[in-house]
């Protein structure tokens, strides 16, 4: 007799290991990043500052701020060998693809990609935190058959952000609400994109491999790809007058097609995302602004039906993807946008994995054929 081996499918509530970055505490409904509530960090912070308490554990002196911004603000324009590489890509590439691409040119063309000291790879993250805002904002420009936007040294990374992506001079609001959303999504302790990212760091692979990784796996509707999906969900139910009732129609034709709907759940939190309140409060400023309340009322709507039918409630991705839509993004770099943002928290997880490392390498259970045999020749 064999004992029955334990299957955890999915990994669901298996502690793989310890860290400091962040604390996801769903029994309260809470988010710390090493220590500090992340809604504390979104109300008084910049996102440069949130970077560096990501990376080392503290928020920076005047001077060690002012440093990180020179730095980000010297590194902002896109390599001539990833303009020639993305230049090769179709325009119908998607985004994400796009963004893995050229992180992965970044790791080709960087002559200290192999060294793993923790100081090379904070310098690696620093740059491609700093590189990655006008990859995502010239796809999107490219897109549109538009000419890439010099970065403005005058300007902090979300007012940078948007100006790259809209050539016009940003508007106060739609800085907060950007710097607001790439706080939010900066960290999230052993989701599926941060662990792909442990797992390749692991094997002693370079910090640009385990990056692209975490790109691909972010990818997926089921993670980052939700916020694009819930504006695909927008548009099928299409905003302006009569949509909050076909919201609640198209929501029950989901239901009972058995469909997922997009930006709701979560492995973690079961009642509730700690970070959709600061994201809806940002959506509704947005909205405000820009005098779109039928984006808000379709909101609403869904939110509402859904909890009703499912008790199943929103996760950041539901109010991102509209708040990035009000932006002016187009729905393919919505999940660019949190590839720009958590790109910090993957690489603070890399350093730290590679400060205590063990390869990891779980069991699996065999199910498949017994033993047999090729017939004799
Ligand atoms: C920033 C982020 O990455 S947050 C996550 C973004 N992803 C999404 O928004 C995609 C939609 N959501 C989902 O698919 C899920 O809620 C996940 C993948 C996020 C979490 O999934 P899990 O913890 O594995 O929960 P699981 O998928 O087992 O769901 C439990 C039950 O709730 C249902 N459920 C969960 N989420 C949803 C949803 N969004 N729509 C419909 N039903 C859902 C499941 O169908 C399942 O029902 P069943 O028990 O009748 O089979
Ligand atoms: O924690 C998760 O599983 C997904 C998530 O919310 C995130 O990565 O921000």
């Amino acid at each position: 007799m064999t004992d029955e081996p334990q299957i955890h499918k999915g990994l669901a509530g298996v502690t793989v290991d310890w860290t400091a970055i962040s604390k996801v505490k769903p029994e309260t409904n809470s988010l710390l990043y090493r220590g500090y509530p992340v809604q504390e960090l979104a109300a008084r912070k910049s996102f440069e500052e949130v970077a560096w308490l990501l990376w080392h554990g503290d928020l920076p002196t005047e001077e060690e701020l002012a440093g990180l911004v020179a730095r980000e603000r010297a590194s902002r324009s896109l390599d001539p060998e990833i303009r020639a590489v993305l230049d090769l890509l179709p325009t119908t590439a998607h985004p994400m693809d796009v963004v893995r691409t050229a992180v992965s040119v970044m790791g080709a063309i960087d002559p200290t990609t192999d060294d793993s000291s923790p100081e090379a790879n904070l310098a690696k993250a620093e740059r491609l935190w700093a590189k990655l805002p006008a990859v995502v904002a010239w796809d999107q420009r490219r897109r549109h058959g538009l000419d890439p936007i010099e970065p403005d040294p005058s300007l902090d990374y979300s007012a940078n952000f948007l100006w790259m992506t809209f050539g016009e001079k940003p508007d106060p609001v739609a800085v907060d609400a950007f710097r607001v959303s790439m706080i939010l999504y900066a960290e999230h302790s052993f989701n599926a994109s941060t662990f792909t990212a442990r797992v390749i760091t692991s094997t002693l692979a370079d910090l640009y491999s385990a990056v692209t990784g975490a790109i691909g796996a972010l990818k997926g509707p089921l993670h980052g790809g939700a916020n694009e999906a819930v504006l695909h969900t927008f548009d099928e139910i299409g905003l302006g007058e009569g949509a909050p009732e076909r919201a609640i129609a198209w929501l029950d034709t989901a239901l009972t097609e058995k469909r997922k709907i997009m930006g709701f759940g979560h492995r973690v939190y079961k009642n509730g995302d700690s970070r959709v309140p600061t994201m809806r409060a940002a959506l509704d400023r947005l909205a405000e602004h820009y005098d779109r309340p039928d984006v808000v009322e379709l909101y609403d709507a869904l939110e509402g039906a859904m909890t009703e039918r499912k008790r199943i409630l929103p996760n950041l991705d539901y109010p991102s993807g509209p708040a990035y839509y009000l932006l002016g993004f187009d729905t393919p770099t919505l999940t660019p946008l949190f590839v720009a943002s958590r790109v910090t928290g993957w690489t603070a997880h890399i350093r730290e994995q590679l400060a205590a490392n063990a390869l990891i390498r779980p069991l699996s259970a065999y199910n498949g054929p017994d033993e047999r045999h090729l017939p004799d020749a």
